[in-house]
């Protein structure tokens, strides 16, 4: 894969970029804005076992499968970290991901706590996570309602969770309120900039600096 030119940074290592929120808090809205906005973000396609929402497109928001076929995607080894969710599995494919970083290809990761952990286990210097909070509980419940994709069993599930979920709030490098939506996606994209920015990805950094050094 050809290396990927930045337009403000020397060669770097790709940013895996990890937004999690409770359910509703509006992660998905906040990373629909920074792919849009961002041509240098590419999203990590999960795969998982819940069926697709109306208007959800298979390979853009998920890889819809099976039961089966997630057995036999554990089995070979193919996810970097996968997890139950709300009675069904969701895992993030190792695919080209890897290689991709090494190229300076930067990734955003929609998923939760438990995904988060284990990604940051298996490659600290390269994730950078990012928790969205809503700015109240009762604003949350607004949202879900509003969204009108769930029953009001699964509206309380999820009420239930986000509990749980806001609870790990403390294994997040930055946490950001969602309360105007346009601030908070500012925020978050000021966030991703300054990172990739971070001396420790710029692998064309020791070059440039020797040179101008003389
Ligand atoms: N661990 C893990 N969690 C994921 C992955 N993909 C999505 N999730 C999480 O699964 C949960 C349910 O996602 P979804 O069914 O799309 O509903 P949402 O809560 O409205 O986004 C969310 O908390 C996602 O962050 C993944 O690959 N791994
Ligand atoms: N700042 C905000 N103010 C009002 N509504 C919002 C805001 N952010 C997101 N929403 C709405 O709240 C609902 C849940 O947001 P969504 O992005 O689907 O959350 P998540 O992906 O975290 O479950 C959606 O209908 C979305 O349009």
């Amino acid at each position: 894969m050809a290396i990927i030119s930045h337009p403000d940074t020397l060669a770097r290592r790709g940013v895996m970029f990890i937004l999690s929120s409770p359910s509703g808090a509006g992660k998905t809205t906040i990373s629909r804005m920074l792919l849009d906005a961002d041509d240098e973000l590419k999203l990590s396609v999960s795969v998982t076992t819940r069926p697709p929402r109306p208007g959800e497109v298979e390979g853009v928001h998920y890889h819809f499968v099976d039961d089966d076929e997630f057995d036999r995607l554990v089995e070979e080894d193919d996810f970097y970290e996968w997890a139950p969710v709300f009675g069904y599995r969701y895992g993030t494919p190792k695919g080209r991901i890897r290689a991709a970083l090494k190229d300076g290809q930067d990734f955003l990761f929609d998923i939760d706590w438990q995904g988060t952990q284990q990604l940051y286990q298996k490659d600290q210097q390269d994730v950078v996570r990012v928790f969205i909070l809503p700015p109240s509980l009762p604003e949350l419940r607004r949202r879900l309602e509003a969204r009108q994709t769930d029953s009001i069993e699964v509206i309380e599930s999820r009420m239930e969770r986000a509990r749980a979920e806001i609870s790990h709030w403390d294994a997040y490098d930055y946490v950001v309120i969602n309360d105007d939506v346009d601030a908070c996606f500012a925020k978050v994209r000021e966030i991703l900039q300054a990172e990739r920015m971070k001396r420790q990805r710029q692998t064309g950094l020791i070059p440039f600096v020797r040179e101008l050094m003389g």
